[in-house]
Parts: structure tokens; sequence; C-alpha cells
């Protein structure tokens, strides 16, 4: 069973160009977000610099999508979540994770969380590691075939969860009908640092639609 969309038939070479538009844009503004809490130049120079992004605003904010990506990438979401927060392209608050999965229902990547995620002091900040999970079980539900919304998500957190390198695993425990049930941890230097369990459900709209 598959999500009721259509393939997505945007050729090769419009993602290759809008990726190589797009994608130094949403890395430049990454490195923004760090340095907005990590830079420690003199004030004169913060003002110089909020001059020179209040200019890049000016020039971005003059055409504005009326969509937004996913709804207008619908068709072509699993192939372009460009707006993601965890894994979009064209998104300064995803870290950005790339995920690799396998049809087993297995999903996993090994990512940075820079000082921007932090919560309790050098940790990253609980929500953040919750975002994360719940992304990254959703990619190993879809990938087994039968995606669906999160409906319930548990997480436990064992022990803070460094900022630095970090490594995210999800798999498939089992599949009931419109369920689907899967575990996943994130992995810091010192071991498993939280764990999740997601119940994932194919929403009554979607059923209605392949009924
Ligand atoms: C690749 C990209 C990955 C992205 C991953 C990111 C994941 C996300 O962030 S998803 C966003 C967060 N989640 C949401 O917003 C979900 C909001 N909730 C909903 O849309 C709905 O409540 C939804 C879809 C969970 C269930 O709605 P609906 O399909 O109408 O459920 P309903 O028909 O009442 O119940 C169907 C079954 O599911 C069960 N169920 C319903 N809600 C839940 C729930 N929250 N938790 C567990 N089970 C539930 C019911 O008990 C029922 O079970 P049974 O058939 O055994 O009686």
């Amino acid at each position: 069973m598959n999500w009721p969309f259509p393939p997505d038939e945007t050729p090769d070479h419009v993602v290759e160009h809008e990726t190589a538009t797009w994608g130094p844009l949403a890395e430049a503004a990454r490195e923004l977000v760090d340095l907005c809490v990590m830079s420690d130049v003199d004030p004169e120079e913060v003002a110089a610099a909020t001059a020179d992004v209040e200019a890049a605003v000016a020039r971005l904010r003059k055409v504005r999508r009326t969509q937004t990506l996913g709804q207008e990438h619908l068709p072509a979401g699993r192939r372009r979540p460009w707006g993601n927060p965890v894994i979009g392209l064209r998104n300064p608050i995803a870290p950005p994770l790339q995920v690799h999965s396998v049809p087993e229902g297995r999903s996993e990547s090994d990512f940075h969380c820079g000082p921007a995620y932090e919560g309790p002091p050098g940790l990253v900040h609980g929500g953040v590691v919750a975002l994360i999970l719940d992304q990254v079980l959703g990619h190993a539900v879809g990938a087994k075939g039968r995606p669906g919304m999160t409906g319930t998500l548990t997480i436990v957190y064992r022990q803070g969860t460094p900022l630095g390198d970090l490594r995210v695993e999800a798999w498939v425990e089992r599949e009931d009908g419109i369920k689907t049930w899967a575990k996943a941890q994130v992995i810091g230097p010192d071991g498993v640092t939280a764990e999740a369990e997601g119940v994932f459900i194919l929403p009554r709209a979607i059923r209605e639609q392949l009924a």
C-alpha cells in the first residue's frame, strides 16, 4: 500500500537546478543561525551584519509563495520535502539530516546538532531530540511501505544528548492493518541518549481514498 500520490515526474534537471539555487542559501542561513548564537564580534560588526541580513531579507521578500513547500510539492513530497524542519534542503532550521532507509523498515542517519539546538547547557534540547526521533521513525515506517501520521510518540530520555556528532536509528517493530509500531534511538559518544516508540496510523482520509 502506498500513499495515493501520483509519481513525481519533475525532470531531474529541474530538481538539480532548484537544488543548486536554494541549497546554498539555506546553508548560508544555517551558518548565520549558528553565528547568531556563537559569534563574539564587537557591536559595530553586529550592527553592520544586521544591515546586511536585512538587505538580504528585503530581496527575498519581493516574491513570496502562496502555498507552503509541503503543499506545493505534495505529489513530489517524498522526493522534495524541502521545507521539512529535520531534512529540508531549503529549511535552515533543519540540521539537516540525510536519512538512509531500506525497505525492511530501517532508517538511520549520522548528523550534527550545533549550538543553535542547545537546551540544557551543552546538551540538545529535548524537543529537538523528539523532533528528530519522530522524523526518522516516520522514514522507517514509510520505507516499509505503509506510511502514516504519528498517532502516539513515547520518548525515554536516558541521558543528556551532547551537542555535536550524533546518530539516530529507527526500525519497524510490527504492523497490524492501518497501524505500524516503530522504535528509534539517538546515540551519542557515550551510548544511547534517548529511545522512542511511535504508533503510526494511516489516516482515515487516505484509507477512504484507497478503499
Ligand atoms: C517521510 C516523512 C516522515 C515525517 C514524519 C513526521 C511525522 C509527523 O510529524 S506526523 C504529524 C504529527 N501527527 C499528527 O498531526 C497526527 C494527528 N492525528 C491524526 O491525524 C489522527 O488522529 C490520526 C491519523 C492519528 C488517527 O485518525 P483516524 O485515522 O481518523 O483514526 P481512527 O479512525 O479514529 O482510529 C483508527 C485506529 O487508530 C487508533 N488510533 C487513533 N488515534 C490514535 C493515536 N493518537 N495513537 C494511537 N492509536 C490511535 C484507533 O484506536 C483505531 O484503532 P482500532 O482500529 O484498533 O480501533
